[in-house]
């Protein structure tokens, strides 16, 4: 199957949401999903306390996505209760992302010699692979893009493009990848975990605007 995108608009997920003004301006933007790190070693982190607070304010029809590096179970399934879509950001396994009442995606770090057609294959129980950027010992967030060339034209799942992108690339990124969406944290954050009103809007004008321009 070919699927790197799917036909329609590139959809946008805002990541690392930790403040209500954020998820107010981020929806106001026109996000398709708002991301909510809860993995504790990320300066992004919401404990579930304030995922509950957060999400909570979440209008019908934007997804809730949790993210998550390698957590337990018992986290998992107690977070699920506020999320609609849950994000595998860390080394697990397909059996254990499928081990959840929720649908699932898995970031996959864009490692020197990581096949992608066989982690399409692997995961094949995800509803889409979201692709990151490498750096060693940080699973996430860094900011940094990778070698989009590297992504094949043909893959069996969605994908989801991350990894330092900002209005200033994801033009680019979208017209050579076609990814079905973009994620971004950093590159609309006026520091970790705070976004910049403006930065979201210009993303979001940046991506449909080059959706349109491709017809
Ligand atoms: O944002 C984090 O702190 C984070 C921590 C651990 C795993 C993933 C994390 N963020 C995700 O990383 C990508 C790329 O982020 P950026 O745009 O390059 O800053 C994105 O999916 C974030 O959700």
């Amino acid at each position: 199957m070919t699927m790197t995108g799917t036909a329609g608009r590139t959809r946008i997920k805002f990541c690392g949401l930790t403040r209500e003004r954020d998820v107010d301006d981020a929806v106001a933007a026109g996000a398709d999903a708002l991301g909510f790190v809860l993995w504790p070693g990320s300066r992004r982190y919401v404990d579930e306390d304030r995922l509950a607070v957060l999400t909570a304010q979440v209008p019908a029809f934007v997804t809730r996505v949790g993210l998550f590096v390698d957590a337990s179970p018992e986290l998992v399934l107690r977070a699920s209760r506020h999320l609609d879509l849950l994000q595998f950001h860390g080394d697990e396994t397909p059996a254990y992302c499928a081990g959840f009442e929720r649908p699932w995606i898995k970031a996959l770090r864009m490692r020197d010699g990581l096949d992608l057609s066989a982690a399409a294959d692997a995961y094949d129980g995800a509803q889409a692979l979201l692709l990151d950027a490498y750096r060693p010992g940080v699973p996430g967030g860094t900011g940094e893009t990778f070698d989009w060339s590297r992504i094949p034209a043909s893959l069996a799942k969605p994908v989801i493009l991350a990894g330092g992108l900002t209005a200033d690339n994801v033009a680019d990124a979208i017209v050579r990848v076609r990814p079905f969406a973009v994620d971004v944290s950093g590159g609309v954050e006026i520091a970790p975990g705070h976004k910049d009103p403006q930065r979201l809007v210009a993303f979001a004008h940046a991506v449909n605007a080059t959706d349109r321009s491709r017809g």
